[in-house]
This record gives C-alpha cells, structure tokens and sequence, in this order.
C-alpha cells in the first residue's frame, strides 16, 4: 500500500490554477523528490502537503488517512525550511527541544531525544551555542535535528541545502542520503537541482507549469524521459536532442538519418526494441542521445548491442577532469559527446565517433512525447 498518496490535487489562486491534477504516491521509507524549473509549483506542493496552503480538490493521504483538511499540526509531519528557520535566542539544544517543551514532554525523555539527535547529526558540540555562532551547514543539521527528535510519518525538506556553497551542498546531501538509509523514514524533499533530485530519490516527480510531466525511479526518468522537456531538464550536460528523419532499411529494420554541416546523411540504425519509431518512416523526428552514449572510439560500451561510428567535425574541446566534452554539430544542432579524459582529439579535427544506440530515445516533434 501506498504510504502517502496525492490523488487528483488542484490549487488554484482565485483564477490561476498552479497545480494541475497531480497524482504521486510513494511506498513508506521512500523519498520523494519534487523537481523542475522555477515557478513550476513544487514548493507549493510541499505546502499544501504540510497542510500550510489549503488545496482546491483532491485528496492527500499519509498511511491510509486523508489528511487535506486537517491543520498542519494533525498531520503528524515534519517539515525543514531552506531558510532553516532557527529561533536566534535559543541554544541549539533550546531549538531541538523546543517542540517538545511546547508539548511538555518530560525532561528525562527530551534530553535523551536531544543526544540521540545530535549524536546521529554529530552536533553535540555544538548543543550550548546559539544559530549566530554556527556555520551555515551546521544550522542545517539543527534544523534536521528540530524535524527529527518530533520522529513524525514524512518529513518535508524544501530546498534545504540551496543556502550552503557548493562543496558543502555535496557533503551534505551525502549526509542526508545516509540518514535517509538509516532511519528508513519517508522523505518529501524539493529542489531545482536535478543532480541532487537523481542522487537523492527512489523516486522522482519532474513538473513544469504546475502539470506532473513525468513520476519514476531516477533510472526511469534518466533513460526514459516521457517527452522532451524532461529529457532535457534532467542531465548534465543535457541530452542531445537532434532533428532526424525515419528511413527503412534494405533488411526491413529502421534508421535515423541526421543531417551533417557539409549537407550529407549520416544514417544511424534503430537499436532492437525500438522499432516504435518506424511509425514515423519518412517523417522528422527528435533523435535524443546523452553525452555519455556519443563517445570516441576507444570509450565506447563493448556491451552494446548496436554501435554505429561517425566521422564529427570537433569544433570545441573541453577537458573536464574526469572526461572531455567534444562539441560538433549533427542534425542542425549543436551535439555534446563526452569521451575519455584521454582521448586525443583536438578542436578542428574531424574525429571517429562511436554512437550507443541502445541508449537513444525518439520523441515526436509535435507532441513533444516519447515514442514507446
Ligand atoms: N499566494 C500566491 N498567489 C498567487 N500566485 C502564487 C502564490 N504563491 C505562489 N504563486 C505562483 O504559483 C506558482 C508556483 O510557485 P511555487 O513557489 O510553488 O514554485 P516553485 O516551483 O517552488 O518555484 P521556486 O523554485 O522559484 O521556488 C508561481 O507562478 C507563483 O508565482
């Protein structure tokens, strides 16, 4: 059974609708990830979760009861704000257990919650000082620490970690997924950051202009993105998304032919179980491929079952460290392909390039969607 279920939630302001039917539900001890661009609605989601924006209609229920009209109180949550929302005057053990206090809940009971907490978000040092005197991701652990000594049904991260510099922000979402592994609970959490979305989730809900664009596992998402915006969203760099047209092979299978800068055909063949995007033969269709699967020659998957090779004018090298990206242009469109950090390829040079084409996906053109 679903642990918490949305089912047909709609949120208007007067006549703005935000949110559009949204339908998600996740397993308890899942984490769910709400992701998109700005203004999509996802931190409105969260709220009308917490219960502190009431919604229009549908339902929203945590383990089997509807909570929509409930207070925030009743709905047995907890939430962690971006802004950590730390009281200045207390210490951060006054911060932890102030809820508790607010309920009067014993002394012996509320010490014991608060060295459990500290001990599990390693802030015991830290318990006699006041929020001015911590860094900003040690606040971010007092107000974890605040969230969990409640030990509610789902916890409500809105963009926790969007405050702290970069390197921090990689430290501490480490931290939040082993806590996550540790304490099993289930995890509402949002974010614009879609590497924190893919790292972070067992599940994923992607949404641009308050409509649920796709719900999955992060690989389902990644490697089956349900139309073209989520395939470009999700990934960095992005997906390559070129301009193709469906032709028929001599042996009866498919290809897609991209248009190279020197005006000829570059023809790519159509990976088993993907014969879907034959409906489309002799019509453009959106050839979609991540960096990883356009490599140099040496880099490629040997596990692929089909693998074409293409000579690429290399217009722009960039060593990454890890990898390099190479830039050429397929398809009318810039394309990013990601080879070894050692690969010898210079800008200029026209290069041999090998395409995994069991990890391309087709979309429509005019409805943007993938074609399954
Ligand atoms: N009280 C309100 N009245 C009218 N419109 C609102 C109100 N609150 C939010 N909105 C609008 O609802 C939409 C969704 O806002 P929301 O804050 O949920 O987006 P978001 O995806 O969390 O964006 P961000 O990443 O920028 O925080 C936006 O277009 C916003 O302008």
């Amino acid at each position: 059974m679903s642990f918490l279920k949305i089912s047909h939630l709609r949120k208007s302001y007067g006549a703005l609708e935000i949110l559009k039917d949204i339908n998600i539900e996740i397993e308890q001890g899942g984490f769910l990830v709400l992701v998109g661009p700005s203004g999509c609605g996802k931190s409105t989601l969260l709220n009308t979760i917490a219960g502190l924006e009431p919604i229009t209609s549908g339902e929203i229920s945590i383990n089997g009861r509807n909570v929509a009209n409930l207070p925030p109180s009743q709905r047995d949550i907890a939430m962690v704000f971006q802004s950590y929302a730390l009281y200045p005057n207390m210490t951060v053990a006054g911060n932890i257990a102030f809820g508790m206090e607010i309920r009067k809940v014993p002394k012996e009971i509320r010490e014991k919650a608060i060295k459990d907490v500290s001990e599990i978000l390693q802030i015991g040092h830290l318990l006699d000082r006041k929020p001015s005197q911590l860094s900003g991701g040690q606040r971010q652990r007092v107000a974890m620490g605040r969230a969990l000594v409640r030990n509610p049904q789902v916890f409500l991260f809105d963009e926790p970690l969007s405050n702290l510099d970069a390197k921090l922000r990689v430290d501490m979402r480490t931290e939040i997924k082993r806590l996550h592994q540790r304490m099993k609970t289930t995890i509402v959490y949002v974010t614009h950051d879609q590497i924190e979305a893919m790292t972070l989730a067992t599940k994923i809900a992607v949404l641009k202009d308050g409509v649920l664009q796709q719900f999955g596992s992060p690989a389902e998402i990644y490697n089956n993105p349900a139309n073209m915006f989520v395939a470009d969203f999700m990934g960095s760099p992005a997906m390559n998304l070129l301009n193709g047209t469906v032709r028929k092979n001599d042996n009866g299978g498919f290809s897609v032919a991209l248009a190279r800068a020197s005006g000829e055909e570059i023809l790519l063949p159509v990976a088993p179980g993907k014969e879907a995007v034959g409906q489309h033969l002799g019509k453009p269709v959106i050839f979609g491929i991540r960096p990883e699967a356009l490599t140099d020659i040496e880099g490629a998957d040997r596990n692929a079952t089909t693998v074409a090779e293409g000579d690429c004018l290399i217009e722009v090298v960039e060593p990454a460290g890890s990898d390099t990206f190479a830039v050429t242009k397929l398809g009318g469109k810039e394309v990013v392909a990601r080879l070894r950090a050692d690969a010898r390829i210079q800008s200029g040079q026209v290069a041999r390039l090998a395409f995994n084409l069991d990890k391309a996906v087709f979309f429509d053109p005019q409805s943007q969607g993938r074609i399954a």
